[in-house]
């Protein structure tokens, strides 16, 4: 309806409403109109015709009829307010009487908007005739709340349930009362299924008695919300880790609530446990490294200390670990440094640590021990598990270790004194010949010390040219001649007396310094040779000790031959000692090697025979020459029938398979006889010389002892 449809005029809506209510005195009569004008809702009459006779303001106001527009005459209800409904409801009281109420309509012609009004209808009776009375109440601002509360109950209903965060409303209780899908998406159950649980089924129990004194906390109100990283239970049985935001409200019935915000960081957990994992563990073998193992120690440590018991800590070392890296390959090293860490560790007690130190050194720590005698009885199983033969590249490998062990609280109260006592303890065992364990003792301590600094002085010996050679003669048995020297290392540091190679040999293999030291060795010898040959002397034999690093590690056939090129030494007077065990430690490479040196002209010896576990026939592969047996037999064999018997043995077999057999350590006549009457060939020992500088070794060949 447009206004200039409105033909009525507030005068005469005030005089049509004194015509209904019908007062004697004039007074009463305005102040009724006044009541009805100021009434808080419209008032429009309606005659039996449906035409509308009079209005208050508040009607006036609602239809939009200005002040100076003036009824001219009485206008029909549709025009006045164009609404059938309206027309319709007003027609039905006009013809029941019956009251027609919250009839809504919609006034959209206003110029400020669209307004809502609520009309009740009621039938009245004037003069005879029937009148409609319609009360309108100005809904609009009720109504435009109503919208806007249903509008923002339909938002958070979709930001709720649609929400990228799990949420969960909980009662005091604990019961899930709302949730959304995300939590579903979360947790694998669906919405109606949490529904019916208590968070206290869906939270691991190792995270319970935490997230219950949060709650309890949170209940009294002595927080207002708590964050927590937790681990849930899925409905498959599963744990995820989730990051949950816990709040409390009141409902509007005053009932408290929990509201809990919960994202999934099960991935970030999982980046971080692998991060945690690589900085505490070593990624070859997955063992701890060397600082979870340190702090695992510090941790025994203060238990031991509380509970009066003893910590073990043991320091484990390959034997030979760096032959099978430098012979087999880096890969079949990491292949055995993967093995080892499987057998410690099956070896080992879930509450017992093994870590890896580095390189093929282990550590293991033992808590809460009664005695030292529950750590021997460990390291002798670790090291029976650890004799067992490997495979790898096809090889058979036989692994041992050196174990040291020092003893909480008696050789030290920290973890690192326990781990340089355990350390100097392991090379106390290696000093045994290996796959030993030795507790720790203080001498073991000076050992350690003596040994650093011999390393130290070892590294200088070459530049300061404290190495030299003694020569000691190998005699034919039969004839008494010398028909060889064998070429013996001497140390002799500036400052100190002179060292036995037994001692710096294993230190330089240990340290690498083997290869620049036997390269030495090598072109001394050879260049001996050479100039006793200058010298007029007839070709002197000269045996040269390889050892197993210089043998299996670098490539020896290249460097003798590049050694042979530079002096001139005659290779067919050239003899190559090696010893049983490193032969039979990577057969394979050991015989390609010494095929290569075998055409080259030069002989090959097998030291120390008897030591190893070969079999002589093991030794038909071999391009080999002589056999020496080994110091240890010579010495009783006199008297020892067992070390008679073997060296029987050796030299009958060694003939039958052409090789020449030297008998070493001769220290005594009847030694002598005995090797003769069995028909050993050759013979070296204290009995005909010690070994002696080249002046002297010369001096005898010129004597005509050779
Ligand atoms: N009790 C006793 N001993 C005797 C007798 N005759 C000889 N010996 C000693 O026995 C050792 C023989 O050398 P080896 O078995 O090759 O054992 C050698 C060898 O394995 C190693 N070695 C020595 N020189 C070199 C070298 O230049 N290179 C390498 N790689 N190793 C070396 O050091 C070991 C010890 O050498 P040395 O102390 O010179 O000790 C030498 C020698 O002095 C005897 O009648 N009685």
């Amino acid at each position: 309806m447009t206004l200039s449809q409105h033909k009525y005029c507030l005068t005469r809506c005030r005089f049509l409403m004194s015509s209904i209510f019908v007062d004697p005195h004039l007074q009463n009569q305005n102040y009724l109109e006044q009541v009805i004008d100021a009434m808080p809702a419209g008032l429009v009459m309606v005659d039996a015709a449906l035409r509308a006779c009079s209005m208050n303001r508040m009607m006036a106001d609602l239809l939009g009829v200005p002040d100076d527009l003036l009824l001219e005459q009485e206008l029909a209800l549709d025009d006045l307010i164009a609404c059938p409904e309206l027309a319709r409801h007003a027609a039905e009281a006009l013809a029941s009487g019956t009251p027609q109420d919250n009839v809504l309509v919609t006034l959209d012609g206003r110029a400020d908007g669209v307004r809502y009004v609520d009309f009740n209808i009621r039938r009245t009776r004037k003069d005879g005739s029937y009148m409609l009375l319609l009360i309108g109440q100005d809904i609009t601002f009720r109504r435009k709340a109503r919208l806007r509360l249903q509008e923002s109950e339909e938002f958070f209903r979709l930001t709720f349930s649609q929400a990228a965060v799990g949420i969960v409303l909980l009662g005091a209780d604990g019961r899930v009362l709302r949730t959304n899908s995300k939590m579903s998406q979360i947790l694998g159950y669906t919405e109606i299924e949490l529904l019916q649980r208590f968070f206290q089924q869906l939270t691991c129990a190792e995270d319970m008695a935490e997230e219950q004194a949060l709650m309890t906390r949170l209940k009294l109100g002595q927080i207002s919300d708590y964050q927590l990283e937790k681990r849930l239970l899925r409905r498959d049985g599963a744990r995820v880790w989730v990051s949950v935001n816990v709040s409390s409200m009141r409902d509007v019935n005053g009932s408290q609530r929990f509201i809990c915000v919960i994202n999934d960081i099960q991935r970030q957990k999982q980046a971080e446990e692998a991060l945690l994992r690589m900085a505490n563990h070593d990624a070859l073998t997955g063992l701890p490294n060397r600082v979870l193992m340190q702090d695992r120690l510090g941790q025994a440590i203060m238990h031991a200390h509380r509970a009066g018991r003893q910590v073990a800590v043991m320091f484990i070392d390959l034997d030979r670990f760096k032959h099978v890296n430098d012979s087999l390959g880096h890969d079949a090293g990491d292949g055995l440094i993967v093995e080892i860490a499987r057998r410690l560790s099956n070896s080992l007690r879930e509450s017992d640590t093994v870590a890896r130190q580095g390189g093929d050194e282990f550590v293991v720590v033992l808590p809460d021990l009664a005695g030292q005698e529950d750590a021997a009885r460990v390291a002798r199983k670790l090291l029976d598990n650890l004799f067992q033969p490997t495979t790898l590249c096809g090889q058979e490998v036989f692994p041992s270790g050196s174990i040291g062990i020092a003893m909480y609280p008696r050789d030290g109260e920290d973890s690192a004194t326990l781990l340089k006592c355990a350390d100097s303890a392991m090379y106390g065992s290696k000093g045994q010949g290996g796959n030993h364990y030795s507790f720790y003792t203080a001498e073991m301590g000076a050992q350690a010390v003596e040994h650093l600094r011999m390393e130290g002085a070892l590294q200088r010996a070459l530049q300061r040219q404290e190495f030299l050679l003694h020569y000691q003669p190998v005699v034919d048995i039969g004839s008494g001649v010398v028909t060889g020297v064998e070429a013996l290392l001497r140390w002799q540091p500036q400052d100190r007396a002179m060292v036995s190679p037994a001692d710096f040999i294993p230190l330089a293999e240990e340290t690498g310094l083997i290869v620049p030291i036997g390269e030495w060795v090598l072109l001394t010898a050879m260049e001996q040779q050479v100039a006793w040959r200058q010298s007029g002397l007839p070709p002197v034999r000269i045996s040269v000790n390889l050892s197993a690093r210089q043998f299996l590690g670098q490539d020896v056939a290249q460097c003798v031959a590049g050694l042979l090129a530079r002096t001139g030494c005659d290779p067919g007077y050239l003899t190559l000692e090696i010893t049983e065990s490193v032969l039979m430690e990577n057969p394979i490479a050991a015989a390609e090697t010494m095929g290569r040196l075998a055409a080259m002209g030069v002989q090959l010896a097998i030291d120390d025979f008897g030591t190893g576990y070969s079999s002589l026939a093991s030794l038909k592969r071999f391009p080999i020459h002589s056999l020496k047996i080994d110091r240890s037999f010579v010495m009783d064999l006199t008297q020892d029938a067992d070390d008679a018997a073997i060296v029987n043995a050796v030299i009958a077999l060694a003939h039958s398979m052409k090789l020449n057999v030297i008998a070493e350590g001769v220290e005594t006549g009847e030694q002598l006889a005995y090797l003769s009457k069995q028909g050993c060939d050759q013979m070296q020992g204290y009995h005909f010389s010690r070994p002696v500088e080249p002046g002297r070794i010369e001096a005898m060949l010129r004597a005509g002892r050779g």
